[in-house]
């Protein structure tokens, strides 16, 4: 099996037993989402421990080990991205698999299970031409200011969707135009993104520009921006003028 054919095996199987945890558990809330993750979890690493016994790997739901930092490919896992979407019955959750070599996020797999829909960074489609109105994804529950700022600088619109999964993929698949984020993420909840995203052709930057890394000692990312590549330079250009506007609120980039 590919390492592409494997991330995408592993995200559809615990997507599957996600739809069903939710379907037939009878659990709800914090309950419902706590074992989501864990179940999610466990089925990935099992698995992933099988098939790539000499892989490293980076969970959100597994304790971190330093030996990562060593290892030129380590597996960057969510096994449920936007927990708080899934616990509330919406579909705009995701379960992300991505290989990342060499601090690169090199291919993955990024399922909306709940969509029935598989992204893979080794199954691309056409980018549909942006709407003539542009619409930038953003965080439901934590909204970044630089995406309502650009949003309205560009006169275009904001749609608000769980899980940095979702928004990636409603760029790729055209129901956005960009997503944006700030005040901070982790490496599992872009890395399988950013893997599909790129193959798909679009721009992925920290919202400066600069290149994202993966595999770090230190798991946060600060910002990121997915577009179509030709809208890169406008909207970096709109966050740098944003941030020199709000130097005085607290500075989350690092
Ligand atoms: N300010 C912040 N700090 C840390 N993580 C954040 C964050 N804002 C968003 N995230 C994480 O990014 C993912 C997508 O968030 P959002 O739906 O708000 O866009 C979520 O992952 P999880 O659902 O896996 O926890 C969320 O926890
Ligand atoms: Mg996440």
């Amino acid at each position: 099996m590919t390492d592409e054919d494997l991330a995408a095996d592993l995200a559809i199987r615990a997507g599957a037993l996600l739809v069903d945890l939710r379907a037939s558990s009878g659990l709800s809330g914090g309950a419902l989402g706590a074992a989501g993750d864990a179940r999610a979890n466990d089925a990935i690493l099992a698995a992933l421990g099988t098939a790539r016994p000499d892989d490293a790997v980076l969970s959100e739901e597994s304790t971190d080990s330093a030996a990562r930092l060593s290892a030129r490919r380590v597996w960057i896992i969510d096994p449920l991205d936007g927990t708080r979407e899934y616990r509330a019955g919406r579909n705009d959750w995701a379960v992300h698999v991505a290989l990342s070599i060499d601090g690169e996020a090199t291919l993955g797999a990024v399922a909306l299970p709940a969509r029935d829909i598989v992204l893979r960074s080794d199954q691309t489609r056409p980018l549909t031409g942006e709407a003539a109105r542009l619409r930038i994804a953003t965080s439901r529950s934590r909204p970044a200011p630089v995406a309502a700022f650009a949003a309205e600088r560009l006169g275009g619109t904001l749609v608000h969707i769980g899980s940095a999964g979702a928004k990636t993929a409603a760029v790729i698949m055209g129901e956005a135009d960009a997503y944006l984020h700030s005040g901070a993420q982790s490496e599992w909840d872009n890395c399988a993104p950013v893997a599909v995203a790129q193959a798909a052709g679009l721009h992925c930057s920290r919202l400066d520009g600069a290149a994202l890394r993966y595999n770090r000692a230190d798991v946060v990312v600060p910002d990121i921006l997915i577009c179509h590549p030709a809208r890169a330079r406008q909207i970096i250009a709109l966050a740098s003028e944003y941030r020199a506007s709000h130097d005085d609120e607290p500075d989350t980039r690092r």
